[in-house]
Formats: structure tokens, C-alpha cells, sequence
């Protein structure tokens, strides 16, 4: 069988499609004809899925852009590359600190307004470039709002700077904590952060908690002169509240992924262009993870990495293997394990794993018979509990 698969955008690494093995056909068809999507940052909340779509992998770390609730409740599995472009991020974190730290975006408009010749400009600019004069970020506080994959990374190489670093995240993952140098201090309240940091910056993803994070509120709360960096998502800052507070001095510099009009002529915000995550490196990481987990899961039905169902690793023996997407209510393993009784049917294995309000079931059937397989599939096709079941032939 060949799966085809459907890039969203002209943003996907070629070279990381490559990692998809001869069953699969890349671009081939219509997006209604595709089992499986590679994204990147594209908006889906409006799009409409159509019913051969069996899995979606967002070529990145935030999934934002993708209705992974109603995705799932088509019997859609999403996936993202946690990690592939961490470091990216990361370095243009350091880097923007450092170039906010040092005024570099007013000092080189400056020197790009000098006119005349070489020697004139190298007078007038050892005599105007105290107005530029930066400050090190060594002994300084950064404090840093999410430690996954992007903070972890951010805190340790801000240590190795010689910054003293904070670090909140009430959501810790254990592996991340073990990575993270024992000279962080981690803190329980943001407004620790808010209070004692020269730095902030934020590395989590946008959620009812994280939006409007950098706003009035929590502004009033900063050291004067604080420099605030955003390279996580668009939401977390108001950016009426940012332009306030560079005009009362508050925040002495702003730098961020996601920009506005107003922000582009501000001597004291530094705009990229959500480029935290677009490096030639990071691009084709997170593209071959989501190509791996694509392929594992439609030609074996394990997942991994996916951000709207559990993780299954099963290796597939038996002849047949059939997955089911069904709703997280009781008793629908019960039914699913008495049709497989009905039917006469040896299951070598079920696993049974849930995430909200869905689950997912793999049965692997010691069955070779075709005729027989078929029949149990029947017996799910009407249910109004399951929306989704597959059948994976060894
Ligand atoms: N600018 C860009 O191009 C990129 C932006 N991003 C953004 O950065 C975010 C973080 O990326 P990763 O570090 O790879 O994700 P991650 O999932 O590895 O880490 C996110 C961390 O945030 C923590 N967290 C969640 N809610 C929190 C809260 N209310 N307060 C404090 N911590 C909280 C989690 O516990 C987790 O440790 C992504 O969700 C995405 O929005 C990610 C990659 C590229
Ligand atoms: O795909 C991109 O360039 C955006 C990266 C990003 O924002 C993410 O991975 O969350």
C-alpha cells in the first residue's frame, strides 16, 4: 500500500522528506486525497478535514495553529518535533539579549545616517558612540517563564555566560529537570521573576494561563530598565502595554518573534520575523521527526510524539493488527473485546491508552484470515463511540 502524503505550504525541508520510506508518495495527490499532512506554522482552525486524513505532523514544537481537540475527534492523530529547533531558538534568544543589551539597533541606524567621507565618519563616531555605551549581561538575573525544551537550553548556556538564572515552570517535565544545571534556582511565583529579574524571557506555549503575559499587569511588577524577550507566541504580549512601558522606561529594550507597525520604528523593540525557529538545521530536524512518527504510525499504528493521543509502542507479530480511535466513555473496551470474541478471534495483545476525551486501542489479532478480520471491523463501523478504526496488515 502506498500512503500519500501532503506538504502544507512551500516551507517543508525537502532533504527531511527524504526519510520517508518507497510506500509513501509525497505531493502526489489533492490534500482531500492525502492520509497525512506536513505542516509548519499554517492555520487550520477553519479547514475542513476530509475523512481520508489520518495524521498531521507539524513540522515544529508549537501546535497552536492545528484544532487538536477536533482532530482528534476525527480520528486524526497530530504530531510535533519537540525539540528540532530548540536550538535555534535558543541562539537567537542569547543572540537578541546580547544585541539589545548592547543598543545595537539604534547605534547602527545611527552609523547608517552618517554621510561624508571615512575619516570624517570614524571622528564623528568615536565622538557619538557614548550615546551607545551597552551594558554586559555577565552578573546579570535573567529569569526565564517555561524550562522545555527551549528554556532548559536558554537557562544552561545563560549559566555558562555567567548570568544568574531563575527559572519558573510549574509543569517541569522530569527529563527536562535532569538536563537543566543544578546552579538554576528554580521559582515557584512569576512575580519572584517579575521582582528580581534583569532579563525575562518566556519559552512556553501559548495557553489561558500564558496569554497576555507580558501586559500592564505584570509590567508594573519589572525592574526599571528591564529587558523583556518573546520568542515563544504572538499572544503572550500586548503590545499597547509593551509601547507604554518603553515610554515610562520601565522596559528598557523588547525583543520578539512577532511584530506590529508600531514596533518596526521603535528604537528600543526588536523585531524578527518569526524567524526563532527557521535554520537550515532545525528545519530539517523537526521535518524528519514528524516524517518518522508519520510513518511509524500508518504503517504500524504506534504513536510518538503525538500531542493529541498517548504514546503506543507495540511491536506488530501477529498477522493482523486492528487501531481504534474511540471515545474516552466506559465500557467500549468491553464491547471491543467481546466482538473479538464473537467473531472466534485469538487477540495476542490489546493495549488501551487514553488522552481527554479519546483513547486509542490496538488489538493485535493471531488471525490470517482475511474473511474474518473484516467481520470484526464490522462490528465498529455503526458505533457511535468509535470514530476511527484501521486495519494494518504484517
Ligand atoms: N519563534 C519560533 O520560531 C518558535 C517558537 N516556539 C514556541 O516556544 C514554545 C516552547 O517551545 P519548547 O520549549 O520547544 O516546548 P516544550 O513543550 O519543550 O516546553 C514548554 C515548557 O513550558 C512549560 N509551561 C507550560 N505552561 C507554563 C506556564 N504557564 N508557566 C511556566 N511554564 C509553563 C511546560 O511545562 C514546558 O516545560 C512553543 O510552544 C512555541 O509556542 C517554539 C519553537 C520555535
Ligand atoms: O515553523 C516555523 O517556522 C515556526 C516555528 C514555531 O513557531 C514552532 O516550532 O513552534
Amino acid at each position: 500500500m502506498t500512503f500519500n502524503i501532503k506538504t502544507i505550504g512551500n516551507n517543508i525541508d525537502e532533504e527531511g522528506l527524504k526519510e520517508f520510506g518507497t510506500d509513501f508518495a509525497i505531493d502526489k495527490v489533492a490534500e482531500n486525497e492525502a492520509e497525512g499532512f506536513i505542516c509548519r506554522a499554517q492555520n487550520f482552525h477553519d479547514y475542513e478535514f476530509s475523512k481520508k486524513l489520518l495524521a498531521i505532523g507539524r513540522a515544529g514544537a508549537g501546535f497552536n495553529n492545528i484544532p487538536v481537540e477536533r482532530a482528534a475527534s476525527e480520528g486524526i492523530v497530530v504530531f510535533n518535533a519537540p525539540g528540532g529547533n530548540a536550538n535555534a531558538v535558543k541562539e537567537l534568544v542569547i543572540a537578541m539579549m546580547i544585541f539589545g543589551s548592547r543598543n545595537l539597533k539604534p547605534a547602527n541606524k545611527w552609523l547608517s545616517d552618517q554621510m561624508g567621507t571615512d575619516k570624517s565618519i570614524d571622528l564623528a563616531v568615536e565622538k557619538g558612540k557614548k550615546a551607545f555605551a551597552g551594558a554586559e549581561i555577565a552578573g546579570k538575573t535573567i529569569g526565564i517563564i517555561g524550562l522545555g525544551n527551549i528554556g532548559s537550553r536558554v537557562a544552561n548556556d545563560a549559566e555558562s555566560l555567567g548570568m544568574k538564572v531563575l527559572g519558573y515552570d510549574p509543569y517541569i517535565a522530569v527529563e527536562r529537570a535532569w538536563e537543566i544545571s543544578s546552579h538554576v534556582q528554580r521559582v515557584t511565583s512569576l512575580d519572584e521573576i517579575f521582582a528580581k529579574a534583569d532579563y525575562i524571557t518566556i519559552h512556553t506555549p501559548l495557553t489561558d494561563e500564558t496569554r497576555n503575559m507580558y501586559s500592564a499587569v505584570n509590567f508594573v511588577k519589572m525592574k526599571k530598565g528591564v529587558v523583556v524577550l518573546n520568542f515563544a507566541r504572538d499572544e503572550i504580549t500586548n503590545k499597547e502595554d509593551v509601547l507604554d512601558f518603553i515610554e515610562n522606561g520601565t522596559i528598557r529594550y523588547f525583543a520578539t518573534d512577532f511584530g506590529s507597525e508600531k514596533f518596526y520604528h521603535n528604537d528600543g523593540i526588536f523585531v524578527t520575523p518569526h524567524l526563532g525557529g527557521s535554520t537550515a538545521e532545525a528545519s530539517l530536524n523537526c521535518t524528519k521527526m514528524v516524517a518518522h512518527s508519520l510513518e511509524r504510525y500508518l504503517k504500524t499504528g504506534e504513536i510518538i510524539n503525538s500531542v493529541n493521543f498517548p504514546r503506543v509502542r507495540q511491536a506488530m507479530l501477529t498477522p493482523y493488527r486492528v487501531t481504534l480511535i474511540n471515545k474516552n466513555v466506559p465500557g467500549v473496551v468491553a464491547r471491543i473485546s467481546d466482538a473479538v470474541a464473537q467473531e472466534n478471534i485469538n487477540l495476542a495483545n490489546i493495549v488501551n491508552r487514553s488522552q481527554g476525551d479519546f483513547a486509542y486501542t490496538l488489538l493485535d489479532l493471531d488471525e490470517s484470515d482475511e474473511s474474518k478480520v473484516e467481520a470484526l471491523v464490522g462490528h465498529f463501523k455503526d458505533s457511535e463511540n468509535i470514530v476511527r478504526v484501521r486495519v494494518i496488515k504484517k
